[in-house]
């Protein structure tokens, strides 16, 4: 640990020199205390609610590019363990590029915990702060939209500030970005993790009855889980895959995962692949990024957001059942639903701002949101639509046969 002993928010720090720098592209300066790995990590600096699960957070592929702010003042208590990793892919550990905490992390209390999160930091290479007032930083990003910024961290506190000003101020938005290539898988390979079983039954797989070919944007682990718990047998393939290499697998459906950057510019190769198979009538089932990609695919148009969506108790209502569900969200842009075509319909919104949370196609057996149903971290009221996914395999086997 480089933060002093004392707590920040109960007053005063031990220590006078800052050994982390937020700078932020207007020239906005906060100070704090390193911690994880020393160095300077760019990014876009959003914030996220959530006040479980860091560690399934800061292993999300889907954070590539960005800094993370915690607005709960308690982050690594409870350390960090071996299963809680989202990332499934070595490669994808350079995904969140840092994080802001409030409160100086204290020593891990739990049974599960290996190490803690400071020293799991550092040998992940994300740099981290605390010590920031983290209520204004959100309250910032609310008012500003998501700002592009640098994380410093020097042990010594030397920092050159005007250089680290300029550098912010010129880092790319991150719209027109395709940050997938960083966290894709590179080789094509069978989901075959062995799945924990509770004594009470959960965890337990169906018998596998679906061929799944899970397009890798950046996936996460539970949603390759949950899959598989489904009855699913999965093969996850590079997000360069062509229709055909997927098609050669002879899949009963296909998954596109969640990811990084801006589905625009990772659309530029996969809407293409998308749409043939969407026009080849495969059962398709799309993810955060892959939903944005597939709503891409049919015509759609995806739009940056001002805040986005980063939280784990964000209310959603499923418009087929009415019913509303509590899920996980983590993206910062959005289908924008009055550009969707007339064989799409909305099936999900967000109750927070009215945004468009999933689609579903009307010609085609192919539907997507654009909530994290996996919830890694968060409420598991969404765990239906893996249901729904394998409903929509059944019926179109059942119409192949018939
Ligand atoms: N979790 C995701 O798949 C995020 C999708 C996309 N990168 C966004 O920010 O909107």
């Amino acid at each position: 640990m480089t933060a002093p002993e004392g707590n920040p928010a109960a007053g005063g720090w031990t220590e006078p020199r800052a050994t982390a720098l937020l700078v932020l592209a207007d020239g906005t300066v906060l100070e704090g205390f390193g911690l994880g790995a020393v160095g300077e990590a760019p990014g876009e600096v959003c914030f996220n609610t959530s006040m479980t699960g860091y560690q399934e957070i800061l292993t999300d592929p889907s954070y590539a590019g960005q800094i993370i702010t915690f607005t709960f003042p308690h982050i690594g208590n409870v350390g960090v363990n071996e299963e809680d990793t989202e990332t499934v892919n070595a490669a994808a550990s350079s995904g969140v590029r840092g994080c802001v905490l409030h409160a100086a992390i204290t020593d891990p209390s739990n049974w599960r915990a290996a190490k803690s999160l400071d020293a799991w930091l550092k040998a992940r290479n994300i740099v981290g702060i605390c010590g920031v007032d983290t209520r204004a930083l959100t309250a910032l990003i609310r008012d500003k939209g998501m700002p592009n910024a640098i994380l410093a961290h020097d042990p010594d506190g030397v920092f050159d500030v005007a250089r680290l000003k300029r550098q912010a101020a010129e880092l790319p938005s991150m719209a027109g970005l395709d940050l997938v290539p960083l966290v894709t898988a590179a080789q094509r390979y069978d989901w075959d993790e062995t799945p924990w079983v509770w004594p009470t039954g959960y965890g337990k797989r169906e018998a596998s009855a679906y061929k799944v070919v899970a397009v890798d944007y950046g996936v996460k682990r539970n949603i390759l889980r949950l899959l598989a718990k489904a009855g699913c047998d999965v093969t996850v393939v590079p997000s360069t895959a062509s229709a055909e290499d997927i098609l050669s697998l002879k899949p009963d459906g296909v998954f596109l995962s969640n990811g990084p950057g801006d589905p625009a510019a990772t659309g530029a190769y996969a809407v293409p692949v998308i749409r043939e198979l969407l026009d080849r009538k495969v059962p398709t089932f799309g993810i955060c990024l892959g939903h944005q990609m597939m709503a891409l695919a049919i015509g759609g148009q995806t739009v940056k957001m001002k805040q986005g969506h980063h939280g784990a108790n964000h209310p959603v209502q499923d418009k087929t059942t009415g019913k509303v569900e509590i899920v996980s969200m983590n993206h910062g842009f959005a289908v924008d639903p009055a550009s969707l075509p007339a064989n799409a319909v909305e099936t999900h919104v967000s109750l927070f701002d009215g945004s468009n949370s999933g689609i579903a196609l009307t010609d085609r057996p192919a539907f997507s949101v654009q909530h994290h149903p996996e919830a890694s971290s968060g409420p598991q009221d969404s765990h239906y639509l893996f249901d729904r996914f394998v409903a929509l395999m059944a019926a179109e086997k059942a119409k192949q046969a018939a």
